[in-house]
């Protein structure tokens, strides 16, 4: 049996960078990745990366087969950049991984040769799988796809049928209406964006329309079937027909076939590795880092696992889950819809005290040389400890500004320092002058 300083199974963010950084000290890694189509992990093989090259290409007014085309080559230098540059710090091992003890796991490579390897450090960054839920036909019918069938398409579909109004049906509806796809979305939700200040949903559902996409929202898909190579989609009023249709209802912790009955790593009630606040789970010494753990499903969450196991590693325990601070996100529709902190509805849900003020774009000077008056950014305050309580910035640019406003949150600088800094002028950044004049 090989012995191993650390195994990460799974070639995630946050194990390969716990890998590289254990390689490059001279520890004996080993990294164990199921597909050779993964090498890099989610985020660049079909998630972030390959969705935004997409989004952008189709922007840029590329047809479906030159944005294909584009995505591919760029996964395809990103996913060969990894396995190099990985390669050179730990074995990297093309195989599935199970778990036969607490500490030693089995692979089984494609040509069905097995080996055992022990850690004595193992790291779970196995990430996540799409929901399928037990909706008739969802399963069973042709041209039904999650977000990695639907990236891997070789004709674009005149119409396409989204399951799922969340982060990944939206973003792909905006790219195939972009694209010239009849798009329509279905979710049970009566707004998108649910989680998001009812004005926020209310423009983005009209930008969406005005991009032709359509919803079916309040609705409930009760069967899904084929007519020939057509799918339909049947709710409880009507019936749509599709020559695709994608769903997108949830990604959940991928723990199946780790041959977790064989240890003591327990699982939270929804699946996740339980972990401690160091991502440690019921085993010493055996952490779940990225989506398998529970977290927030996102790469740069997954990365800040990796800071915690890392300083941890070395015996420091002043970052752990428990300080983590406010975590942005956004959602990459046409304009970017952005948020760090609380809305005003948790806020007021919370019984804080707060100040708020909103501005639309069509108010901002760089928005009319943009071209794009688009959008609306609102930010909330305390009025008397002066600290940031959140932002939603929906408009362009906004997935770049949202990580400055998260720093000054996190760094506890006064919004009153943002009304009086210098911006270069004109930029989008500028408008904070005016936005935290509260
Ligand atoms: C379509 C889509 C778009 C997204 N867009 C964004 C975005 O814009 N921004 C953002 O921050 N996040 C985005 N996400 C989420 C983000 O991709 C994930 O949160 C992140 O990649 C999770 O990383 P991870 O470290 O958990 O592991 P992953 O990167 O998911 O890696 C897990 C790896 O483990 C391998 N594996 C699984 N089981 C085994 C086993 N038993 N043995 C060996 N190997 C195994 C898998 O093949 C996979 O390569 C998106 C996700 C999707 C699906
Ligand atoms: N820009 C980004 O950062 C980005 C982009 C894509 C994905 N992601 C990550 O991936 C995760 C998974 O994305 P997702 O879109 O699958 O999940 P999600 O949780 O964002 O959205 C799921 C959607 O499915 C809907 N839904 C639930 N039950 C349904 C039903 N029976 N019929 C129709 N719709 C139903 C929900 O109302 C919700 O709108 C996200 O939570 C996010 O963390 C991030």
């Amino acid at each position: 049996m090989q012995h191993y300083d650390l195994i990460v199974i799974g070639f995630g963010k946050a194990g390969k960078t716990l890998a590289a950084k254990l390689g490059s000290q001279g520890k004996k890694v080993a990294i164990i990745e199921k597909s050779d189509k993964m090498y890099g992990g989610t985020c660049i093989n079909i998630g972030c990366i390959p969705t935004k090259t997409l989004i952008v290409a189709a922007e840029r007014g590329d047809d479906f087969s030159t944005a294909m085309a584009t995505k591919n080559q760029v996964t395809d230098r990103l996913r060969n950049k990894n396995l190099a540059a990985f390669s050179a710090h730990a074995d990297v091992y093309t195989a599935q991984a199970r778990f036969i003890s607490n500490k030693i796991i089995e692979i089984s490579a494609a040509n069905g040769e097995r080996k055992q390897l022990e850690g004595e450090i193992i790291l779970i960054n196995t990430g996540a799988v799409s929901v399928q839920l037990p909706i008739e036909g969802l399963a069973t019918s042709k041209n039904v796809f999650d977000s990695t069938g639907i990236q891997q398409l070789s004709e674009q579909p005149k119409r396409l049928g989204i399951i799922g109004g969340g982060n990944i049906g939206l973003e792909f509806a905006g790219l195939y209406a972009r694209l010239g796809s009849e798009v329509r979305v279905f979710d049970p939700n009566p707004r998108i964006l649910m989680r998001e200040e009812e004005k926020f949903s209310a423009l983005a559902q009209e930008y969406m329309s005005q991009q032709k996409v359509n919803f079916e929202l309040n609705s409930r898909v009760q069967k899904v079937f084929n007519r020939g190579e057509q799918v339909v989609v049947q709710t409880e009023e009507a019936e749509f027909t599709f020559d695709a249709l994608l769903y997108a209802t949830g990604r959940k912790p991928n723990t199946a076939d780790l041959g977790l009955e064989n240890t003591e790593i327990k699982l939270t009630h929804r699946g996740a590795i339980e972990v401690n606040e160091f991502c440690e789970s019921s085993v010493k010494n055996v952490f779940a880092a990225g989506d398998v753990n529970g977290g927030l499903q996102f790469t740069y969450v997954s990365l800040d696992d990796f800071r915690i196991i890392s300083n941890y590693l070395q015996g420091k325990t002043d970052y752990s889950l428990k300080q983590r601070q406010n975590v942005p996100y956004t959602l990459f529709m046409d304009p970017p819809f952005s948020r760090v902190g609380l809305n005003e509805d948790e806020a007021k849900k919370a019984g804080i005290n707060y100040a708020s003020k909103e501005i639309p774009l069509a108010a901002m000077p760089r928005a009319h040389v943009n071209g794009d008056l688009r959008g609306l950014f609102k930010v909330l305050v305390d009025p008397e400890s002066k600290r940031i309580l959140g932002a939603t910035l929906f408009g362009a640019e906004s997935a770049e500004l949202i990580n400055l406003i998260t720093l000054a949150m996190n760094c506890d600088i006064p919004y009153t320092r943002l009304q009086s800094q210098i911006f270069t002028h004109p930029t989008m950044a500028e408008n904070f002058n005016d936005l935290f004049a509260i």
